[in-house]
C-alpha cells in the first residue's frame, strides 16, 4: 500500500513536471539519464507554468497534500511569490461522504442507540463538508426537554490512517529533499512537514477544538465585537462535536453587510481590535481566520459584532514573544531600525554573536522602502514578514508562533481593507501597543505583579518561620559537609601527584636498566630494574 501510495506520488510530481523545480545545476548526470528512462512519466502540461502545474499536483494527491499547501503558500519567507500565490488558491472542496455513516459515527461516539434519541430532525445532507470533516444541523433535544439549534461536526471516517500514510511518505520526501538539494538547508523541508504535522493531526482531535472555542468564549464573554458559539461539552468526543448554531453573515459578503446598514469603518476596526486583543491580553489567538471561519451578527449592524467558528488551530505566545513583538512595531513605526535589531538579539530570536550594526542595515534597507507609502496603507503582515526575511539571513531560526501570527495578521489586515479600505491600520492599532507596552514597565506592572503573585505569598507566609528555621539549621550541617569533601579532595589530589612522580620514575629506571643491558652492564640493571619495579608498584597502588 505505502508503496504503491509512494509510486502514485512520484508519478503526480513527475507528470506534473515539479522536477523543473530543480535547477539543472544541482542535478547529477545520472539523476537526469534516471529522469529521462522514466519516459512514460513525462510532463503532461508543459504549458502550464510552474506554479499552476504545482498547484494542480496537490490538488490530484487529495486533501492532505492541499492542506500542505495552503500552509506552505504561507510561508512567503521560504518560496518566491508566484508560487506562493498559486498555492493560497488551493481550495479543500471535497465531495462529502455519506450522510447515513456520518449519523453512525455520531451514534457510537456518544453512545446512542438511535440518533433521535438526543436530536431532533438530523439532517443527513451535511450544511458544510471539508477535507477533515462536515457538519450537519440538529436540534438538539435538552435535558428540560427544549429544544436547542446545533450544528454537529464529525471527522471523516478513515481519514486519521490516510493522513498518517502520507505525512510518514512527505516525511520520506522531505529527509530526501534536506539530504541532496543544494538550497535544504535554508529551506528546511524536515522542519517544515514536522510543524505540518503538529498542525493537522491537533485538526483531527475534535475535543481539542471544542476546548480552545471553550476558552474563546470565555475570553470574550460580553464584548461587544466577538461572539464564539456555545459548546456543548458533554456531546465532544475526539470525532465529534455538538455546538450552537449561528446564522451570522459570512464576513465576505459584503453587499448583504451593507444592505443591513452595517457599519463598515467600525466593523474593519473591530478586527484589528480583537486580534490585538486576543494576542497581547489573552495571549491565545485564533489562528484560523480565513474568511469562511468569520460570520457578522445580523443583530444590532449599527454595533457589529463578529462570530467565530472553526477554533481548531490557535496560536498562543508567551509573555517574552509578546514584549519583543510590541516593542518591535513600535520601534519600527519610529523606524528605529537600531532597536528593532537590538529587540530580535535581546530576545534570542537571531544568535547573541549578531553585529547589530550589520544587521540594523540590512533591516533598513529592506524596510524604509515600505514607508515610502502613506503610513494608513502600511501592512503591518508584510512588515513582519520583511523583519522575519532579513532575520533568517542573520540565522534567525523558524519561531512557529510567529509563523502563525504573521500568517494570521496578514489575513486580518486584508479583511480589514475588504471591507473598509480607507481603514488606517497604524492608528487603530498603535493606541493599543503603546498603552499595552507602557503597562509592562514602571509602577504600573510592579503592582500588577504584585497582586498576581499576592495569593501565592500569602499561601506560602504562614510556613515562612518553619522554613527560616530549617535554613538556619541546615546552613552550619552544609558547610561543615563542604569542609569534609574539600578535605577529603585534597588529599586525592597529593596521592595523585605522588602516583604521578613515582610513575616517572619507574618509567626512567626501566629505560636506564634497559640501557645497562645493552652495555653488559648486568649488576647495575638488575639494581635498577628491582628499583624500577618498586617505584612502579607504588605508583600501582
Ligand atoms: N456553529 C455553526 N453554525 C452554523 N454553521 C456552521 C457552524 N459551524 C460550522 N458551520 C458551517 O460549516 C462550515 C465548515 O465548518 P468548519 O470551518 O468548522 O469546518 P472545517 O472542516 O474545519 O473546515 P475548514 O478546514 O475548511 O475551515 C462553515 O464554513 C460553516 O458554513
Amino acid at each position: 500500500m505505502r508503496i504503491s501510495r509512494f509510486y502514485h506520488i512520484q508519478k503526480t510530481l513527475l507528470q506534473f513536471g515539479l522536477d523543473e523545480l530543480i535547477p539543472p545545476q544541482w542535478q547529477p548526470w545520472y539523476a537526469r539519464l534516471f529522469r529521462r528512462s522514466l519516459f512514460w512519466l513525462r510532463n503532461r502540461h508543459p504549458l502550464q507554468p510552474v506554479g499552476v502545474r504545482l498547484r494542480l499536483a496537490l490538488q490530484s494527491l487529495g486533501p492532505v497534500w492541499v492542506k500542505f499547501g495552503q500552509m506552505l503558500s504561507t510561508r512567503r519567507d521560504l518560496f518566491p511569490p508566484h508560487l506562493a500565490d498559486e498555492l493560497a488558491k488551493l481550495q479543500d472542496k471535497v465531495p462529502p461522504f455519506d450522510g447515513a455513516q456520518a449519523q453512525q459515527l455520531i451514534e457510537q461516539a456518544l453512545e446512542l442507540e438511535d440518533i433521535a434519541q438526543l436530536f431532533s430532525g438530523f439532517e443527513q445532507t451535511p450544511l458544510a463538508s471539508a477535507s477533515i470533516a462536515q457538519v450537519h444541523s440538529a436540534r438538539l433535544i435538552q435535558p428540560d426537554g427544549n429544544l436547542a439549534d446545533v450544528v454537529i461536526k464529525v471527522i471523516r471516517p478513515d481519514i486519521r490512517q490516510q493522513i498518517l500514510a502520507d505525512l510518514a511518505l512527505m516525511e520520506t520526501l522531505a529527509d530526501a529533499a534536506a539530504r541532496f538539494l543544494p538550497d535544504g538547508k535554508r529551506l528546511r523541508p524536515r522542519e517544515v512537514v514536522s510543524e505540518y504535522r503538529k498542525t493537522i493531526l491537533d485538526e483531527l482531535d475534535l475535543q481539542r477544538e471544542a476546548a480552545n472555542a471553550i476558552q474563546l468564549r470565555r475570553n470574550f464573554d460580553n464584548s461587544d465585537s466577538l461572539y464564539i458559539p456555545f459548546v456543548y461539552s458533554d456531546y465532544s468526543r475526539p470525532n465529534v462535536m455538538v455546538m450552537e448554531r449561528i446564522y451570522g453573515i459570512p464576513v465576505s459578503d459584503i453587499a448583504a453587510l451593507q444592505a443591513q446598514g452595517t457599519d463598515m469603518e467600525l466593523l474593519a476596526k473591530r478586527g484589528v481590535e480583537v486580534f490585538f486583543t486576543q494576542v497581547f491580553r489573552d495571549s491565545f489567538f485564533h489562528a484560523d481566520m480565513h474568511p469562511g471561519n468569520i460570520f457578522v451578527s445580523r443583530d444590532n449592524p449599527q454595533n457589529p459584532k463578529y462570530i467565530g467558528i472553526d477554533c481548531g488551530i490557535v496560536g498562543t505566545l508567551n509573555a517574552e514573544d509578546k514584549r519583543y513583538l510590541a516593542e518591535n512595531f513600535v520601534a519600527f513605526f519610529n523606524r528605529d531600525y537600531k532597536k528593532v535589531a537590538q529587540l530580535h538579539v535581546d530576545s534570542g530570536w537571531v544568535p547573541a554573536h549578531t553585529k547589530v550594526e550589520e544587521f540594523e542595515s540590512a533591516i533598513r534597507t529592506v524596510c524604509e522602502p515600505i514607508f515610502q507609502k502613506p503610513l494608513a496603507e502600511i501592512s503591518f503582515g508584510h512588515v513582519l514578514l520583511n523583519l522575519f526575511n532579513t532575520a533568517r539571513r542573520f540565522d534567525m531560526q523558524v519561531q512557529p508562533q510567529l509563523v502563525l501570527l504573521q500568517k494570521t495578521l496578514l489575513y486580518i489586515e486584508g479583511l480589514g481593507r475588504q471591507l473598509y479600505p480607507q481603514l488606517d491600520l497604524w492608528k487603530t492599532a498603535k493606541p493599543f501597543l503603546e498603552n499595552w507596552v507602557k503597562q509592562q514597565v514602571g509602577l504600573p506592572a510592579i503592582w500588577r505583579q504584585v497582586k498576581e503573585n499576592l495569593p501565592f505569598w500569602a499561601e506560602k507566609l504562614p510556613q515562612m518561620p518553619n522554613l527560616l528555621h530549617q535554613y538556619l539549621e541546615q546552613g552550619p550541617k552544609q558547610q561543615r559537609q563542604l569542609l569534609q569533601q574539600l578535605q577529603h579532595l585534597a588529599v586525592q589530589q597529593r596521592k595523585t601527584r605522588q602516583q604521578i612522580i613515582a610513575a616517572t620514575f619507574a618509567a626512567a629506571l626501566l629505560i636506564s636498566a634497559s640501557m645497562l643491558l645493552c652495555f653488559d652492564n648486568l649488576v647495575s640493571s638488575a639494581v635498577l630494574f628491582a628499583a624500577s619495579v618498586i617505584c612502579g608498584s607504588r605508583a600501582w597502588r
